[in-house]
C-alpha cells in the first residue's frame, strides 16, 4: 500500500487557547477519513494543517500529496464569473491553453451533473446545490491527489445532501482519491468514510477511531443506521459526540 497521511503528536494553540493536543492519526492513501467532533474542537484547523495552510506548533503532518484541493461549506464562487469560468479559474495558473482549460471545464460540468447551459449561468442564477457542484468541479479541475472537504453538504437540504454525498462517493471511488471530510453528521461519516476519527472537545485529541469495512457503494440505509448504533455503543464516541447532541 502506498504511503498516506500521517499526523503525529500535533499540538496547536491560537494565542493562549490550546486547540489541538497531542493528536495522532493515520490514513492510508486512496482512503476516505472523516473527522467528527464537537463544534469548535479544531476540525477545520486540522484540515488546514493537512492542506498545508497552517503549520502546527508541535508535532508533524506528513503525506506525499502535492495537489490538495478544498471544498468548503460556502462554495465561495466568484460572482463575476459564470459557472464554467469559476471551474476554470484555478487552471489559469497551470501551463494550459485557453482551449484546453475550457474543454476541461466542460468535461467537469458533466462530471458533477451540470449541463453546458448551466455553465453559462452566474452564481446568483444557480441553486445552492448547483453552486456546490461548481465548487466541487473547481476542486477537481486541478486533478488533486488529496481532497479536503470541510462540511461541504451541511448547508444543503436533506435530499440534496444525499445526492451530493452519492456524487462525491462515486467520484472519489472512481479516482481512488485520498479524502478527508469534516462533518457533524455521524450517518454521513458512516456513508462516506473508510476511517472515522472522533475528536474530543477542545483541546482536541483522538477520542475514538472506527474503520468501516463495507464497500461504500453497498452501504444502504439499513447498514448506515445499524453502524451508527454500533459506533454510539462505544462510550468514548458517545461521550465526545454527546457534548452538543451530535449523537
Ligand atoms: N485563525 C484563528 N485565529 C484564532 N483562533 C482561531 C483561528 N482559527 C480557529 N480558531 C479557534 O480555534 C478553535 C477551533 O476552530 P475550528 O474552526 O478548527 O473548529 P471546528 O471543530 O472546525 O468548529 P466547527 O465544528 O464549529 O466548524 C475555535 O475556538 C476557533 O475560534
Amino acid at each position: 500500500m502506498s504511503a498516506g497521511l500521517a499526523i503525529d503528536a500535533v499540538s496547536h494553540a491560537f494565542g493562549p487557547e490550546p486547540v489541538l493536543s497531542g493528536l495522532s492519526v493515520t490514513l492510508p492513501a486512496a482512503q476516505v477519513g472523516c473527522l467528527i467532533g464537537p463544534s469548535g474542537c479544531g476540525k477545520s484547523t486540522l484540515l488546514a494543517m493537512i492542506g498545508g495552510l497552517l503549520r502546527p506548533d508541535q508535532g508533524r503532518v506528513a503525506h506525499p500529496f502535492a495537489r490538495p484541493a478544498f471544498v468548503f461549506q460556502d462554495p465561495c464562487l466568484l460572482p463575476w464569473r459564470d459557472a464554467r469560468g469559476n471551474i476554470a479559474f484555478g487552471l489559469n495558473a497551470l501551463p494550459m491553453s485557453r482551449t484546453e482549460c475550457s474543454a476541461r471545464a466542460d468535461r467537469l460540468l458533466g462530471t458533477v451533473g451540470l449541463t453546458a447551459e448551466d455553465g453559462e449561468k452566474y452564481p446568483r442564477e444557480l441553486s445552492g446545490g448547483m453552486r456546490q457542484r461548481v465548487a466541487l468541479a473547481r476542486a477537481l479541475a486541478i486533478e488533486p491527489d488529496l481532497l479536503l472537504l470541510d462540511e461541504p453538504f451541511s448547508a444543503l437540504d436533506v435530499g440534496l445532501r444525499r445526492q451530493m454525498q452519492a456524487l462525491v462517493r462515486r467520484l472519489i471511488d472512481a479516482r481512488g482519491l485520498t479524502t478527508v471530510l469534516v462533518t457533524h453528521d455521524l450517518a454521513e461519516a458512516v456513508r462516506m468514510a473508510d476511517r472515522i476519527v472522533v475528536l474530543s472537545p477542545r483541546p482536541a485529541h483522538v477520542a475514538a477511531q472506527h474503520d468501516i469495512g463495507m464497500p461504500r457503494a453497498a452501504r444502504d440505509d439499513g447498514f448506515v443506521q445499524a453502524e451508527v448504533g454500533r459506533l454510539l455503543a462505544d462510550p468514548a464516541t458517545a461521550e465526545a459526540l454527546a457534548v452538543e447532541g451530535l449523537s
